[in-house]
């Protein structure tokens, strides 16, 4: 495999600026610390954009979709057509993650990895079709070896110049693959990673949970290689997202990690290249459950918690709008010496 780029170190973080920002924010007119996480959110962003005062005004957003072969073993409340309609609804603009891009002003595609259903051309949709969908993972590896190569390659292609990118994901069947890739990643049971996804009963949850372990044992998942878990248990969009985010890392560019499904990408991505963590800033905190563990796992404290579970970048797009008031006011706000009030003794 033509991987090696996976490996290459990312982007340090810049020092100076970071040190830079935090002087900064023990100057600005409020008691040292009473903007809490806003302040270690700005000084963050100074250390990772290489500069005193980061700025957020290009954002990109990219909502990679596929399908899934393990959808054929009932294990989401919706049928396998929704990966496409939905990739058709987020061309129209109907869909909650276009209603939040619009609002930041990012820029917005839709990457189609592979759906079952075919979807028309339009101008936010990007074609870079691997083949209809995975395969069952309970009878077959995922994807095969090209198959990786190209979901990696499709993400990494995604990345261009940008202040900030937040990858989305799109593909009925996904919080399965994503469950099972972090039960193996961190040889925990399927049950602890395994939800409730787009809201299936308890019978089909027992199904699901059956299904992972059936996956689990058929591909070895005790063999701890990140690349290998992927290819056997992962997704086209949940590879494409370790490529971006990956590459993202690389070049300098923040990531804002989304919910359940795009966590599984970035505990793999992480895996692979342990240098590229600073660069991923975690948005929110899942009502999948599994997701609390994968994120203590990852060591990482989500921004927000407020029982979101539909992914598409949706809990990334809107912790963006926290990250932007940050910015502004680590970047806008007077110093003690500006507007002549008095520091603390
Ligand atoms: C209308 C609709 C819009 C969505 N947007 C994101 N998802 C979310 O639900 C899916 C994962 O859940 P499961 O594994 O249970 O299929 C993914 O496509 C995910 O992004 C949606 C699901 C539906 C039904
Ligand atoms: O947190 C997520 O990403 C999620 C949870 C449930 C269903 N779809 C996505």
């Amino acid at each position: 495999m033509k991987l090696e780029w996976l490996r290459d170190l990312a982007k340090p973080v810049n020092k100076v600026s970071t040190q830079a920002a935090l002087a900064r924010q023990e100057n600005l007119t409020k008691p040292a610390g009473s903007l809490g996480q806003l302040e270690s959110l700005a000084v963050r962003f100074a250390g990772l954009q290489g500069r005193e005062i980061p700025q957020l005004k290009r954002i990109a957003i990219r909502v990679f979709a596929a399908d899934h072969g393990v959808a054929a073993r009932g294990v989401s409340a919706f049928p396998q057509s929704v990966t496409a309609q939905m990739v058709q609804n987020f061309c129209s603009g109907g869909a909650a993650i276009c209603v939040l891009a619009d609002s930041l002003g990012a820029e917005f595609k839709v990457v189609n990895l592979g759906c079952v259903a075919a979807v028309p051309a339009h101008p936010v949709l990007v074609d870079a079709i691997i083949a209809p969908a995975t395969q069952d993972f309970t009878v077959a590896k995922a994807m095969s070896a090209p198959q990786l190569e190209a979901a990696l390659n499709a993400g990494r292609n995604q990345v261009n110049e940008t202040d900030m990118f937040i990858g989305g994901e799109m593909g009925i069947g996904n919080t399965t693959a994503a469950s099972a890739l972090l039960a193996a990643l961190y040889h925990l049971p399927a049950e602890v990673m395994t939800g409730h996804g787009t809201g299936i009963d308890e019978t089909a949850l027992k199904r699901k949970v059956a299904v992972i372990d059936q996956a689990l044992a058929l591909h070895d998942a005790t063999v701890q290689d990140p690349m290998a878990l992927l290819g056997a248990l992962g997704g086209f969009e949940i590879a494409a997202l370790v490529g971006a985010y990956i590459t993202c890392a690389q070049r300098g560019i923040p990531v804002i990690v989304d919910g359940f499904i795009t966590t599984a990408a970035a505990a793999i991505a992480v895996a692979v290249n342990p240098s590229i963590k600073p660069w991923l800033v975690f948005s929110h905190l899942s009502d999948e459950s599994g997701h609390a563990v994968a994120l203590a796992k990852l060591g990482v404290t989500p921004l927000l918690s407020l029982d979101l579970r539909l992914g598409e970048g949706s809990g990334a797009a809107l912790a963006a709008n926290l990250v932007r008031q940050a910015l502004n006011l680590h970047g806008s706000m007077a110093t003690f010496a500006e507007a002549g009030v008095a520091d603390a003794d």
